[in-house]
């Protein structure tokens, strides 16, 4: 059973670059059902209104509950998890990414504006599966860009959609640590050599220094990594 993908967005065309790509052949295999929706299409006004002001004041707009209610109360399966993009959610990282790639159907909701009203989450929650994902710590003007982060991050796990399924295996963060340096052809570039353990052939020596190469890069760069 192909996994779905919902996405909502006031920005559908954002998405046509899924079109393309390894995205793009899993959707033709009928590996991934990947639907993109407008959210105006759930408003009745001649206007197409998403968003007003905020209740108690302030600056900014607020997306309306109602165009969120009428297309998610259309969109969300009984067994769908609605992902929604937030500087304020829960830290997205690749053991999300593996439990994402799990679910049958995920619904990304794209905020935009302040964001979307509080009870279009409170109602949702209520009545099934909600996470509020932050993709890191900054602001950015909509839901689009971090969904399409975590929509890469989770499609590339789903069995079947990559190519060869061992490079998956060794991935930065798959192993708790980060990538060690990787070389191809020419041997020497730019006076640059190759560090000569991989060209040894000695299989067992390759792992080893790349395995030191992993944890000092580690160590350098992401100590946070190691103490978990
Ligand atoms: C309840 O959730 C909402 O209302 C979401 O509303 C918004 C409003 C503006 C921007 C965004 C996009 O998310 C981020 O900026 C983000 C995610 N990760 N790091 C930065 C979402």
């Amino acid at each position: 059973s192909a996994h779905r993908i919902d996405i909502v967005t006031i920005f559908p065309s954002f998405f046509d670059v899924l079109d393309v790509s390894l995205i793009g052949k899993a959707r033709e295999k009928g590996l991934l059902d990947l639907r993109v929706h407008d959210l105006r299409d759930w408003t009745h006004d001649r206007h197409r209104t998403v968003d007003d002001t905020p209740y108690g004041g302030g600056a900014g707009m607020v997306m309306k509950p109602e165009p969120w209610g009428a297309a998610l109360d259309e969109i969300l399966g009984d067994d769908a998890v609605l992902v929604v993009p937030t500087p304020s959610g829960e830290v997205f990282r690749q053991p999300m990414a593996r439990e994402l790639a799990q679910e049958q159907q995920l619904v990304f909701a794209c905020g935009r504006y302040e964001g979307i009203d509080q009870r279009v989450i409170d109602h949702y929650a209520a009545v099934g599966r909600v996470r509020l994902v932050s993709i890191g710590d900054y602001v950015l003007n909509g839901g689009e860009v971090a969904s399409m982060a975590m929509i890469e991050a989770v499609t590339r796990l789903i069995p079947g959609f990559m190519g060869n399924p061992e490079s998956l295996v060794e991935e930065s963060h798959e192993d708790g640590l980060l990538e060690y340096p990787i070389y191809t052809k020419p041997a020497v570039w730019r006076g640059l050599e190759v560090p000569p353990v991989l060209l040894s052939g000695n299989h067992g020596a390759v792992a080893a220094w790349r395995r030191e190469q992993s944890i000092e890069r580690t160590r350098e760069r992401r100590p946070d990594l190691l103490s978990d």
